[in-house]
């Protein structure tokens, strides 16, 4: 290609002119890209205009609407306080300097950028990977490893669990008004005491409503069939290995007109295990986590293994079925029948 005289003078003035617009361009805002618009193939090349121009021009750019959730960073947000105020032995279980691969907690002081020592504390974590160094590979590689979490194995939960799941099919009929007048009570409120999870098909119409949980403001929330999904929610024995950090919800089924069908299961907690068991082993892990509120009606629901009324999980939960099923309980139970209907926790 023969490249004239005119044409390179053109090219040394375009770029003298393009130089002069990044000059007079230095940008004085960062831009913010919507990402938005990238569900509009109108909107599409606007969105690619500003990205082009904050990628070239300024290297620094906003995103708006970008579909992370609010209440997860939110809580991210709320976490942040709660865990640098944990005291220093703490946070030194998860210390760097135990991580050939630089991740964990670092101290105020202890790192250094630009030669002078840096006043910032911080967690550092990566992707979760396992350890592959060895003498012979580049010595790079020992970066690679796992994170320091201070979660717990994914086992821990096991042992805690029964040779015994239950599960019911339940039937909810459909009463005449004078019948929904005198009760609409298709089970009262309570916390599920037969164990450690529960994970519930409701198997009617969406539309058919009846199951409510309750929340900390005392309100009683509807929790309608979703199609596709199964309810789970947390049981006593779950709440209290937790050390309250995760709450067994109170919640009820009111009946209604129509006919309602449910399915629940129960997995089942060791009927041996005691209260002072299922109180220590994991309490390090989550006394440092802040349980949560619950309303007054809430904790003023019957809960004889929270209440540390009875020393195993098995009793606690005869006590509840003799209460429930009462003719059961008088024919099978008789020498405890009297004790456990007198005992209001
Ligand atoms: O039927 C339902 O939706 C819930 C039943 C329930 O809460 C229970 O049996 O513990
Ligand atoms: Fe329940």
């Amino acid at each position: 290609m023969v490249i004239s005289h005119r044409s390179v003078e053109h090219c040394d003035r375009l770029i003298g002119a393009r130089r002069l617009v990044s000059m007079s361009s230095s940008f004085d805002k960062i831009p913010t890209i919507d990402l938005s618009l990238v569900d509009n193939p109108e909107t599409t090349p606007q969105l690619l205009d500003s990205l082009h121009y904050a990628l070239t021009e300024v290297g620094f750019l906003y995103v708006s609407n970008h579909g992370v959730p609010i209440d997860v960073i939110a809580s991210l947000v709320q976490a942040l306080p709660t865990l640098f105020s944990q005291p220093a032995d703490v946070k030194k279980c998860v210390a760097m300097e135990n991580s050939p691969h630089f991740l964990g907690y670092s101290s105020v002081g202890s790192e250094t950028t630009a030669g002078v020592s840096d006043r910032r504390e911080q967690f550092e974590f990566a992707t979760e990977l396992t350890e592959v160094w060895r003498e012979g590979l580049p010595l790079y590689e020992r970066l690679r490893g796992p994170n320091q979490a201070r979660s717990l194995p994914p086992e821990t939960f096991k042992s805690f669990l029964s040779d015994q799941h239950r599960l019911k099919l339940v039937r909810y009929p459909g009463l005449p008004p004078e019948d929904l007048d005198a009760s609409k009570q298709g089970v009262g409120p309570h916390k599920d005491s037969s164990g450690w999870w529960t994970f519930l098909l409701q198997a009617s119409p969406p539309e058919v409503k009846g199951l409510q949980a309750l929340n900390k403001a005392g309100e009683w929330i509807d929790v309608p069939n979703v199609p596709g999904t199964f309810v789970v929610n947390i049981g006593q024995a779950f709440e209290v290995v937790t050390n309250g950090t995760c709450k067994a919800t109170t919640h009820r089924v009111l009946s209604s007109s129509r006919e309602r069908f449910s399915v629940p299961f129960f997995q089942g907690v060791r009927r041996d295990l005691t209260k002072i068991e299922a109180v220590e082993t994991l309490k390090a892990h989550f006394e440092s986590l802040s349980p949560g509120q619950e309303s007054t009606e809430g904790h003023s629901i019957d809960s004889a293994f929270l209440r540390g009324k009875y020393d195993t999980w098995g009793e606690s939960q005869l006590r509840t079925k003799v209460r429930s099923h009462r003719e059961n309980g008088r024919k099978f139970y008789a020498q405890v029948y009297d004790r456990y209907i007198s005992d209001d926790v």
